[in-house]
Order: C-alpha cells, then structure tokens, then sequence
C-alpha cells in the first residue's frame, strides 16, 4: 500500500520531537506523542502508519480494526534492551500475543512471561525457545504446570505455599525445575486500585510483611526437585515513578540477604516485573525508562555492597510500554446522538475489543480520520454498540463538531490489554490485528467469524 503525503505536511519532522504531537494529538501540545513514531499525517485528514494509511486500511480490512506498528515493537524491545543490558527483559505476553508478536520479542533478544499453557503453548508453537520463557500465575492449573514442565519452560515463579508441593509432586525424578519466588514487598503503586499488586492483602504472591515469602523460601529449599534461582515482584501496571522500583529492589535486596543468613544461599536473580506506564492522551507522562535503569541499576549495586551480596542478575517483565504504543484502533461512526447534555458518538466497536475505560476509566484520545474538517470542536462521549449505557469508549472529548456516521475515529495507544482481553459479548466477533512496516499492510489475527463463535456452539 502507497501513500501520497499532504504536500503542506512534512514527511518527516527532523530536530523537532514536540511536531509530531502538534500535528496529530492537537495544536499547542508539546508532549512526546501517543502515536507510534511513525504516524504521519496526510492528505484530506487521513493518518498513515507504518507507511499505511489507517483510511485505506479500514477499506481493506474493515472495522474495527487494530493496526500494530511492527517497527515500534521492535525499537521499545530495543530501547530496553539497550538500557538494560545487563539483564534479561521479558515481554509479559498478557498485554497482547500473537505468533508475530512473539517473533519479533525474540528477534529483538527479549524472553516472554506468560501464565496460562494456552499461552505457552502458542509461544512454543511458533518457535519460541521455552528456555527464555518465565511462568507466572496466582493460580495456576494442573494444566498450566503439567505444561510449562512438559515443555521445558524456563522458570516458574511461584505465588503461594500449595503451589511448592503440587509442582514438586509433578516434576519427573530427573529433572530439577528453576523456580523464583514471588513477593510482595509491601509497596502501593500503579495507575488503578485493580491494578496494585505489590501491596499485602491482594490475590498476588508472598507478604514479606507476614513471613510468608520466607517460608516459602525455606520449602522450596527444602525441595529435591526445586532450585530456587531468585525472588521475584510485580508492584502494579501503569506505574508512571520510579520511586516504587528503587523501594522495591531495596526490600528485595533486604531479603536475599536474610535468605543468606538463615539458610546460607546465595540468590543469583532478582526480577523486578513489569508496570511501566505509558502516555493514553497527549501531554500524560510515561515512565522513562533510562532513568527507571540508572535509579534500579545505583539502588542495586548500593544495597548489594551494603549487604556484601554479588549482584544477581536483574529481570524484568515490561508488557505495555512495548505494546501499547505501537496499537492503533480504528472504528466506523455509527450513530451520533444530542440528548439534553451529551453528544453520543457511537462507533461500531466497544467494551467487547475494549473494556479497559470501564474497567479502570482509563480516558483516550479519539481523533477523526479520512476527511478535514472546519466546524469547531465539539465535547462529545465515544460510546460503543453493546447492550450497556457503561459501555464508553472515551468520555469528555473533543470531535469535530460535524461527526457523523460514516465518519472514521482512530484510538492511539490501543496495542496493550485492548485485545489480549477481548470478550464474545453480543457476539460481534473480535477485530483483526494488522501488522503494518515500510507501506505494507498485512493481517496477524484475523476477524473472528459469525462461523468461528458458533463452531463452539455444540449442543441442542
Ligand atoms: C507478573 C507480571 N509481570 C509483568 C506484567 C506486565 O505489566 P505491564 O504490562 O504493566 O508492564 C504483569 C501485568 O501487570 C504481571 O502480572
Ligand atoms: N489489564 C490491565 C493491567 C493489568 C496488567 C496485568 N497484570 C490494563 O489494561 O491496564
């Protein structure tokens, strides 16, 4: 697919980071953009990525549509390798799988964290070495752990004290599994109260707090086929500080070296998780991840010198901030509704490929695509087509105030949890995912089909 660029638009904004912003997410923002670095706009208000015009893409493809920038995949993998370089970075597959996105993580030198065997199983189906692949779950299955020891995964992170004997129990008389323990280092952070997980009293992992990650070290410990290799923490998603990381490699830090103490063991892994927060709208901040490795990296090697513990070898499990950025939605207008104090603007998508504003009332940044308009702005609320007045896909927003069905709406940063979480409600079937690079559109995941929902459907 071809492009022809607007002639009064630059191509390509060389020394001037804040015009990408000023051209795509509004007049007057200087942020960093919401759009994938490649976005360009273009003739008669249309928007290409990746060289692809999101108008012609919703011709081909229809909509709603999710387009994935596979160059931005691969330069976040990259960014974090090179600010990390010493470490292993994990893609957490739960923010969005497909066999080439597990392709390009690998081809980039990053490992995958999954939890559950169906994603294992897809991981090592298209060729991912499960050597380079950590297992994560607060409660994992028989299913999940038969698996990840069937397939030979690389590490499984425990996250409660039943776990350590069912998965000793499981492991063949041979072989030793690697397991990490998972803690909760007592620490509030990220962008929703849903989504803090590194605080005592929630569903995930071992309270330092109350004891219960060391005991779990000492059974492990005790376990012939078990080697504990390190500790492990996930303190939230959307964590825009890097504050609670210094904290929590401290505390960690803290507890290697009581593991040494009482049991004589050196940990040679610390792994830190994932959480890091990106922008939704423009001029929100997103965690930087040089500073977020410089203040890790200090924090590490202070804590360990104190301890007189080696450095372990850091992990870390970044979901969103590689996917998220680079996934871009596309919806048809629908309906466009005035009631005594809204304008209801509703696309032909909704909670089912999107549930995360009713989830979390996470706010986006719709934008109109495929023709100019002039009529001044309007505040408008993008609702989606399912049966639900919380079905609002962006609350408060500006819009062109001629929107009108046919219209097109683009939603940057709708690569991560948008269809990794994608529900069968009112079966309107699940969007494709459309890989774009260098002008060339090509499908991923296809659409879900009327065929593909009621294949299921076996009984009378
Ligand atoms: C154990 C674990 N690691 C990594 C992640 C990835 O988080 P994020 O997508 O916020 O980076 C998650 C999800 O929050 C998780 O539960
Ligand atoms: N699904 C959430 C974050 C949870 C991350 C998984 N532990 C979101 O959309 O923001």
């Amino acid at each position: 697919m071809t492009v022809s660029l607007h002639p009064s638009l630059p191509s390509s904004l060389p020394g001037d980071p804040g015009a990408l912003s000023r051209l795509l997410d509004g007049a007057g923002t200087d942020g960093p953009s919401v759009w994938p670095r490649s976005a360009r706009p273009e003739a008669g208000g249309d928007v290409s990525v990746g060289g692809v015009s999101l108008t012609e893409a919703a011709d081909r493809f229809g909509t709603p549509l999710y387009v994935l920038d596979e160059q931005e995949v691969r330069e976040r993998c990259r960014t974090y390798r090179a600010a990390f370089p010493e470490a292993d970075v994990v893609y957490a597959a739960k923010a969005f799988l497909c066999r080439a996105m597990a392709h390009w993580v690998r081809e980039e030198g990053l490992g995958l964290d999954v939890c559950s065997a169906g994603e294992l199983a897809l991981a090592v189906t298209t060729g991912f070495p499960p050597e380079k692949i950590v297992l994560h779950g607060n409660a994992k299955s028989p299913e999940d752990l038969r698996t990840a020891l069937r397939l030979g995964v690389g590490v499984i992170v425990v996250d409660s004290a039943s776990e350590i004997a069912r998965l000793a129990a499981i492991t063949p008389a041979d072989a030793r599994q690697q397991v990490m323990v998972r803690v909760v280092p007592g620490i509030a952070a990220g962008g929703h109260a849903k989504v803090r997980t590194g605080t005592d009293d929630q569903k995930f992992g071992l309270s330092i707090t109350d004891g219960s990650a060391q005991h779990a070290v000492a059974r492990i410990l005790d376990q012939r086929h078990l080697e504990l290799v390190g500790l492990h923490c996930h303190i939230g998603s959307q964590i825009g500080s890097v504050k609670p990381y210094v904290t929590a490699v401290r505390r960690l830090v803290g507890l290697l070296a009581r593991i040494r103490e009482q049991h004589g063991v050196v940990l040679p892994r610390l792994n830190i998780g994932g959480g890091h927060a990106i922008a939704y709208r423009p001029g929100e901040p997103s965690l930087d991840v040089g500073v977020l490795a410089d203040r890790v990296r200090t924090e590490l090697a202070d804590g360990c010198a104190r301890a007189h513990l080696p450095l372990p070898r850091l992990m870390l499990e970044p979901g969103r901030a590689i996917a998220g950025p680079a996934g871009v939605a596309v919806y048809h207008v629908l309906a466009v509704k005035r009631t005594r104090e809204h304008t209801f603007v509703a696309v032909d998508g909704g909670m089912s490929d999107n549930p995360r504003p009713a989830l979390y009332g996470v706010r986006y940044a719709p934008r109109l695509i495929g023709r100019l308009s002039s009529a001044p702005p309007r505040t408008v609320t993008v609702v989606g087509r399912h049966c639900e007045a919380g079905d609002v896909l962006a609350d408060e927003v500006e819009l062109p105030g001629d929107v009108r069905p046919g219209d097109l709406l683009a939603v940057p940063a709708a690569g991560a949890y948008h269809l990794s979480m994608a529900s069968g409600y009112n079966l309107v079937g699940r969007p494709p995912v459309v890989a774009v690079s260098g002008g060339i559109a090509r499908v991923l995941v296809r659409r879900e089909s009327l065929d593909d929902m009621t294949r299921r459907d076996v009984g009378l």
